[in-house]
C-alpha cells in the first residue's frame, strides 16, 4: 500500500492526534518485533496481550505512524504521527478494503474447510501460467489477517488469489465484504469449526458469504464431489462449476492414477481432455489440481499452460507431505486434522503401493463440538473398509476410531497410546523398512514429533528375518537336489565342551534340520590327538554323501588349528577358511566364502545399504573375519580401510565410514563417537557381559544416537552366519554332484 496518514484517518473514521499526516505508509505490522521502516503499527488488544504497550517500541523501531484506541491525545516528540481510532482492528479492515478498492486486479476467493491453503497455492500456480498473480501469504486469511494481505497487493500484479478463513459467524461477511472477490471456490463443507457453527448447513451458509462483493453472473467453483455443496448447484444464487469425478461435473477427473508421492488423471472439460499429473499425492488434490485449472480456463489461461505450472507445486510441510528415511515411507499430515481430511489421508495410505504394513497413526482431532466423539467413530467405521494393517491412534478420542474400527470388522491391528511420548519408542519398535506410515491429529497432539523420530530414527537392521529368508531359499534348492535322488550333509565336528562353542554348534544342527540338510555330529573329547583328528577330516574327505565339514573353533591346546584347516578337502570347505578357498576369494575365482563376511554382505544387501562407492570401515583384521571381510567389500566396490590395534586415531578413521564393521572382540566398544551420523553399523561381535547377557562389540544404545542402522546381537550376524554355512552346503553338494558352482 501507500497511503497518507491523512487517508489513513480519513478511511478508518479516526483523528489525526499528531505528527505529519503527509507520512507515507507503506505496510500494515501487528507485531512489533518485526516492524520495518515505514510501516503503519496496528496495536491489537489480545485476550493476554494488549499490544497498545508496543506502540513506542514499534515507532522507535522505525514503524512510520500508529493507530491507537486508547488515546484521546498525544504529542511525539519524534514527530511520528499517531492516529485515534476507535476499534483498531475494525479500523485496519476499512484501510484494507480502502487498498483493495484502489486497485483494479481480478481477485478469486478462496474458502473451505480443509484443503484452502493447497488450493489456494494450485490456483496461484495455474494462474502463473499466464499472469502476475498476488496470493495470500502464510495464513494471513482471517479478520486481521485478510486486512494485511490487501495492504500488500501491487500495482504489478493482474490476478490476486485470497484465502478467505472462517471462524465465529459474521466473520466471513466481513472479510469477504472487504476482499470484493469476482470469483469465488468453495473446496468442501466439513466439520472444521462446528462447535462454533452448530450444523454443516449452518457452515455452508456461512461460507457463502464469500460471496458478499460478488456481482451477478461471477462465478462459484465448487467441489463437485462435496454432497452438500452439488446440491446447492441450482440454488446458490450464482452461477456453479462443478469440479468432481462425478458425470455432472464440468470439470471432471477420469482414469485416475495415484502412486505414492503424485497422482496424474484425465481431465474431461467442455468436450476435450487433458492429461494431468501432479507432483503431490493424494485424489483430493485431483479435487484440488480441477478447481485450479477451470479457474485458470475462466481467466482465459491456456489450460494446457496451466497444468504444465500446477506440476511445479509440491506441497507443504505437515500437509500430507511424501518423504522416505531409511526405507520407510512417511506421510506426514500432521499440520492440522478434521474428519474430512483425516480420511482423505487415510484413502491415500490405503492407495499407496506398499511392500510392507500400511500403517496409520492418528491423533485427536481438536475442535470438533459435543459431537466430537461421534465424527471420530465415523472415521473408524469409514477406515475399516480400508487397506491398513496397524493403527496406532494417540489420545483419548482417537482411541475411539480404533475400537469403532475393530467393531466395523477392520482387520488392522489396533493400539492406543495415552500421547506422543507413550506412542514414539512403540511406533520406532514397529515400523520396518518396506513400511509406509501416516502420520495425523490435530496440531495440539504434536505429532510430528512422530515425524522426526522416524527421520531421523536408527533401523534395526533384522538378521533374524533375513537369514530365515535365505535358509527357505536353501531349503528350496535342498528340495530340488533331494528330487535328483541327491540328499545333503553336513559333519559338524566339535572336540571339547566349551559352552558357546556347543550353543554355535547347535544352532548349526537345527538350522541343517529346518532347511533338510542332514547333519553328521562328532562330538569329540577334550583330549583328541590332532592324529585322530586329522584321521576323521580325511575319512569325511572320502565319503561321497557328505557334501561339507566343519570343524568348530576354537580347537585345545594340542591341536594345531592351521594343520587342521589346511587337511579339510577345499571341495568341501563350507567355512571357507582352506588357503584354497582364500585365495580363490582374494582373486575373485568361484569358490566357498567364509561364513560371517559373506553373510554381513548379504545382511547389507538384503536391508538395502548400497555398498558401491561407499567408504567402507572394518575394525579387525582376524583371517576369518577382518581380512576376508575387507575383500568382499572391495569386491563390492566399496572402498576400503581395514584398521586394527596399530590403527592411531581409531575414532576419527571409524567416523569416516558409511559402513562400520565392527570385528574387534571388545564388548560394546564401538560408541557414537566412532560413528558417522547416519551410517550402517554391523555388530560382528558376540560376547557375554557381567550379567551373562549376550552383547556386540558395539554398545548399540549410544551407537543408535548417531547411526542411521545398526545390526543387533543377538539377532544380527549371528544367524546370518549359519545362513550362509547352510549356504555354502548346498552349493558344495550342487557341485559335488552335478557339476555345477
Ligand atoms: N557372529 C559371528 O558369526 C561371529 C562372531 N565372531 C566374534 O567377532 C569378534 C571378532 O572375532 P575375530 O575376528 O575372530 O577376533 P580376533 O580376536 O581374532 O581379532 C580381533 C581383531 O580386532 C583388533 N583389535 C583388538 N582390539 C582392538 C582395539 N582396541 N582397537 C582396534 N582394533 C583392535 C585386533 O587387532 P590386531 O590384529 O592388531 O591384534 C584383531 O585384528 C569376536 O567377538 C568373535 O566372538 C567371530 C566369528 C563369527
Ligand atoms: N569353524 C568355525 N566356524 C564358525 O562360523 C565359527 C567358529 N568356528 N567359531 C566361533 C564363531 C562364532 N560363530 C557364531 C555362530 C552363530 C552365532 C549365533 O547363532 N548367534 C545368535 C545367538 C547365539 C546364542 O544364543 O548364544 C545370534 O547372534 O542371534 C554366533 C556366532 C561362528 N563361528
Amino acid at each position: 500500500m501507500r497511503l497518507t496518514v491523512r487517508e489513513i484517518a480519513e478511511a478508518a473514521g479516526g483523528k489525526v492526534l499528531c505528527g505529519n499526516p503527509e507520512t507515507i505508509c507503506l505496510h500494515l505490522c501487528t507485531d512489533s518485533r518485526t516492524v520495518q521502516e515505514g510501516d503503519l503499527f496496528v496495536p491489537v488488544i489480545g485476550a493476554r496481550v494488549d499490544s497498545h504497550e508496543m506502540i513506542k517500541a514499534a515507532l522507535e523501531a522505525g514503524a512510520s505512524a500508529a493507530l491507537t484506541s486508547r488515546h484521546k491525545e498525544m504529542k511525539d516528540s519524534s514527530g511520528k504521527a499517531w492516529i485515534a481510532v476507535e476499534d483498531t482492528v475494525k479500523a485496519m479492515q476499512k484501510i484494507g478494503a480502502l487498498c483493495r478498492k484502489k486497485s483494479a486486479v481480478p481477485a478469486v476467493g478462496v474458502t473451505g474447510s480443509v484443503g484452502k491453503t493447497t488450493t489456494r497455492e494450485m490456483i496461484a500456480a495455474a494462474l502463473s501460467a499466464g499472469k502476475r498473480v498476488f496470493k495470500t501469504a502464510k495464513n494471513l486469511n482471517s479478520q486481521i489477517g485478510v486486512p494485511i494481505t490487501l495492504s500488500e497487493i501491487g500495482p504489478e500484479d493482474e490476478v490476486a488469489v485470497l484465502e478467505l478463513g472462517i471462524g465465529e459467524p459474521g466473520e466471513m461477511e466481513v472479510i469477504a465484504g472487504i476482499s470484493g472477490v469476482n470469483a469465488a471456490v468453495v473446496t468442501n463443507i466439513g466439520v472444521a469449526h462446528i462447535e462454533l457453527l452448530g450444523s454443516q448447513d449452518n457452515i455452508y451458509r456461512e461460507k457463502m458469504k464469500i460471496t458478499a462483493g460478488m456481482k451477478p453472473g461471477d462465478p462459484l467453483f465448487f467441489n463437485g464431489d462435496d454432497p452438500i455443496l452439488r446440491a446447492h448447484k441450482e440454488s446458490a444464487g450464482f452461477p456453479v462449476i462443478l469440479c468432481g469425478t462425478g458425470e455432472d461435473c464440468d470439470y471432471r477427473a477420469e482414469e485416475i492414477v495415484p502412486r505414492q508421492d503424485r497422482v496424474s488423471f484425465m481431465m474431461k472439460y467442455k468436450g476435450k481432455s487433458l492429461p494431468v499429473e501432479l507432483s503431490v499425492p493424494g485424489r483430493h488434490n485431483v479435487i484440488n489440481a480441477l478447481i485450479a485449472l477451470a479457474v485458470a480456463d475462466y481467466f482465459g489461461i491456456p489450460v494446457e499452460c496451466a497444468a504444465e505450472k500446477l506440476k511445479e507445486f509440491r506441497g507443504f510441510a505437515g500437509r500430507l507431505q511424501y518423504s522416505a528415511a531409511n526405507g520407510v515411507e512417511i506421510l506426514d499430515d500432521t499440520y492440522n486434522a478434521s474428519p474430512a481430511s483425516m480420511l482423505a489421508g487415510l484413502n491415500v495410505l490405503a492407495d499407496m503401493a506398499c511392500e510392507g504394513r500400511r500403517i496409520a497413526v492418528l491423533g485427536d482431532m481438536l475442535e470438533l463440538g459435543p459431537d466430537t466423539g461421534r465424527y471420530h467413530e465415523e472415521v473408524g467405521e469409514k477406515l475399516a473398509g480400508l487397506k491398513v494393517d496397524l493403527v496406532m491412534t494417540v489420545g483419548e478420542l482417537a482411541a475411539r476410531i480404533g475400537r469403532t474400527a475393530l467393531k466395523a470388522g477392520s482387520g488392522a491391528r489396533v493400539m492406543n497410546f495415552k500421547d506422543t511420548e507413550e506412542a514414539k519408542p512403540a511406533l520406532l519398535a514397529q515400523v520396518q523398512r518396506g513400511d509406509c506410515v501416516y502420520l495425523k491429529a490435530s496440531r495440539g497432539m504434536h505429532l510430528e514429533e512422530l515425524v522426526q523420530a522416524l527421520e531421523g530414527r536408527c533401523m534395526k537392521i533384522d538378521g533374524k528375518a533375513i537369514a530365515r529368508q535365505i535358509k527357505e531359499e536353501c531349503r528350496e534348492r535342498a528340495q530340488s537336489l533331494k528330487e535328483k535322488g541327491i540328499q545333503v550333509n553336513l559333519a559338524v565336528i566339535q572336540v571339547g565342551s566349551d559352552p558357546a562353542s556347543s550353543v554355535y554348534v547347535r544352532n548349526k544342527k537345527r538350522a541343517c534340520e529346518e532347511v533338510g540338510i542332514g547333519s553328521l555330529s562328532y562330538e569329540l573329547p577334550e583330549e583328541t590327538t590332532e592324529q585322530e583328528l586329522l584321521e576323521l577330516i580325511r575319512e569325511l574327505n572320502e565319503r561321497k554323501e557328505c557334501s561339507g565339514i566343519l570343524v568348530q573353533l576354537p580347537l585345545p591346546d594340542q591341536i594345531d588349528e592351521k594343520t587342521v584347516i589346511n587337511a579339510i578337502s577345499p571341495e568341501k570347505d563350507v567355512d571357507g577358511f582352506h588357503p584354497v578357498s582364500v585365495g580363490k576369494m582374494l582373486i575373485g575365482e568361484p569358490g566357498f566364502l567364509p561364513c560371517t563376511p559373506a553373510g554381513v554382505i548379504q545382511l547389507l544387501k538384503r536391508s538395502g545399504v548400497a555398498i558401491e562407492g561407499k567408504r567402507c570401515v572394518v575394525v579387525g583384521r582376524s583371517n576369518i573375519v577382518g581380512k576376508p571381510m575387507a575383500v568382499l567389500l572391495l569386491r563390492e566396490n566399496g572402498t576400503v580401510t581395514v584398521a586394527h590395534s596399530r590403527t592411531k586415531d581409531l575414532k576419527a578413521v571409524c567416523r569416516e565410514a558409511d559402513i562400520l564393521v565392527a570385528a574387534v572382540g571388545k564388548p560394546r566398544m564401538i560408541t557414537e563417537e566412532y560413528i558417522k551420523p547416519g551410517a550402517a553399523v554391523i555388530d560382528v561381535g558376540i560376547h557375554r557381559d557381567e550379567n551373562n547377557r549376550l552383547c556386540g562389540d558395539v554398545d548399540t544404545v549410544r551407537a543408535r544416537r548417531a547411526a542411521g542402522a545398526v545390526t543387533p546381537v543377538p539377532g544380527g550376524v549371528g544367524p546370518m552366519t549359519i545362513a550362509m554355512l547352510m549356504d555354502n552346503c548346498i552349493r558344495s553338494a550342487e557341485k559335488l554332484f552335478t557339476g555345477i558352482s
